[in-house]
């Protein structure tokens, strides 16, 4: 019995290429390939490292029942094409340490990831996932010249997600029922919206008291510090390429997603040339648009305070860059 040929079809399938393979990485090309929204390559600069992952995840997929292609590679011309960049690559924080403390180490890694990414793929979109993650999105949007609609940074999902997570476990509701938003920077300055927090559309100030929610807004602040402690090396991941995946398949399917993603800000909010979580649509061209939610004059400031603490951290990263 054999087939018979026709002429080949070219097919262009979406393919999303991740650098750094570590433990976001290749849990995001998992995620991504068990989703069915695109073919992965990942990259990384330890040699054969992202190819035993590919192959790993490739043996999967009859298990799985998926087809998606994934390479694992440390050679960027393998990357070509790719419809999303997700950069991952950088050190984690160990126990003891503040995200900034990652700047020098990271700043250097990301802005050449970016580089090199954009080289092979201009037309892709690029989603920054190395922290401090507001102050190394700004840098891949240097390091790119991309237009602000086409790079965002990840954390207001998984910010988001701790929220939820938390005032769900404290109402002993789905979390899938509970709705909230975390803004400004990824880090201890972050601004939860506890008025914006909902259960199934019931504001959860109907139902929980002002101390209690205060309590779970500062489990949020430190959520990511919580896991580190635990873990000792590295921190979350699950969580986090979790959240990078629904960011990539809203950009891939067009799905016009209100997420909050780190954007580059452009007078919004009163906000000028940071970047900084915010309400964003994300649809096949990218960050659509921005969307200004009116504030009380107290999270404004809270806003104003994050953005300034980014600010800073931006400098130092361009000091950084320049001595070297
Ligand atoms: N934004 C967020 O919400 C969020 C959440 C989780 C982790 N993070 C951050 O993501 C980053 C990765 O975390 P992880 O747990 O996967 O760390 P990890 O150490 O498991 O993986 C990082 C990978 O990057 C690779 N790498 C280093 N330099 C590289 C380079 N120049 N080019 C290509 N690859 C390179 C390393 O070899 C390693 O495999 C960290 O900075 C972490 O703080 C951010
Ligand atoms: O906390 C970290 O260092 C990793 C990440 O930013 C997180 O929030 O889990």
């Amino acid at each position: 019995m054999s087939f018979s040929s026709n002429s080949p079809i070219v097919c262009n399938l979406p393919r999303v290429t991740i650098v750094g393979a570590g433990r976001v990485g290749s849990t995001l090309a998992q995620r991504i390939a068990e989703k069915n929204l695109a073919d992965v390559v990942l990259l990384d600069i330890i040699l054969g490292m992202p190819q035993g992952l590919a192959l790993d995840l490739v043996e999967a997929r009859g298990i799985e029942l998926h087809n998606r292609q994934i390479i694992g590679t440390n050679n960027y011309a393998d990357t070509s094409g790719s419809q999303i960049v997700v950069i991952t690559a950088g050190i984690p924080r160990k126990t003891g340490m503040s995200r900034d403390d990652l700047l020098k180490t990271n700043a250097k890694i990301v802005v050449e990831a970016a580089k090199n990414a954009i080289a092979y793929s201009p037309n892709a979109i690029f989603i920054v996932v190395t922290n401090p993650l507001d102050v190394m999105t700004y840098l891949a949007w240097q390091a790119t010249g991309l237009p602000r609609s086409r790079i965002m940074g990840m954390a207001g999902v998984l910010d988001s997600a701790r929220f939820e997570t938390f005032i769900a476990l404290e109402l002993g509701v789905l979390p899938a029922d509970v709705k909230a938003m975390v803004l400004g920077s990824h880090g201890d300055l972050m601004v939860p919206l506890s008025r914006y927090a909902t259960v199934n559309g019931i504001p959860i100030t109907e139902l929980l008291d002002t101390a209690t929610i205060a309590r779970l807004v500062e489990r949020t602040r430190n959520g990511g510090a919580e896991i580190v402690e635990l873990m000792q090396t590295g921190g979350a991941f699950f969580a986090p390429a979790s959240a990078t995946s629904v960011m990539v398949e809203s950009i891939l399917l067009n799905q016009s997603r209100l997420l909050p993603a780190a954007a580059y800000l452009q007078g919004e909010y009163g906000l000028e040339d940071v970047v900084i979580g915010v309400p964003c649509r994300l649809g096949c061209s990218g960050i659509e648009s921005v969307l200004e939610l009116n504030l009380t004059d107290g999270e404004r400031e809270a806003l104003h305070t994050s953005a300034q603490s980014v600010r800073k951290n931006i400098e130092r990263s361009q000091e950084i860059l320049a001595n070297n």
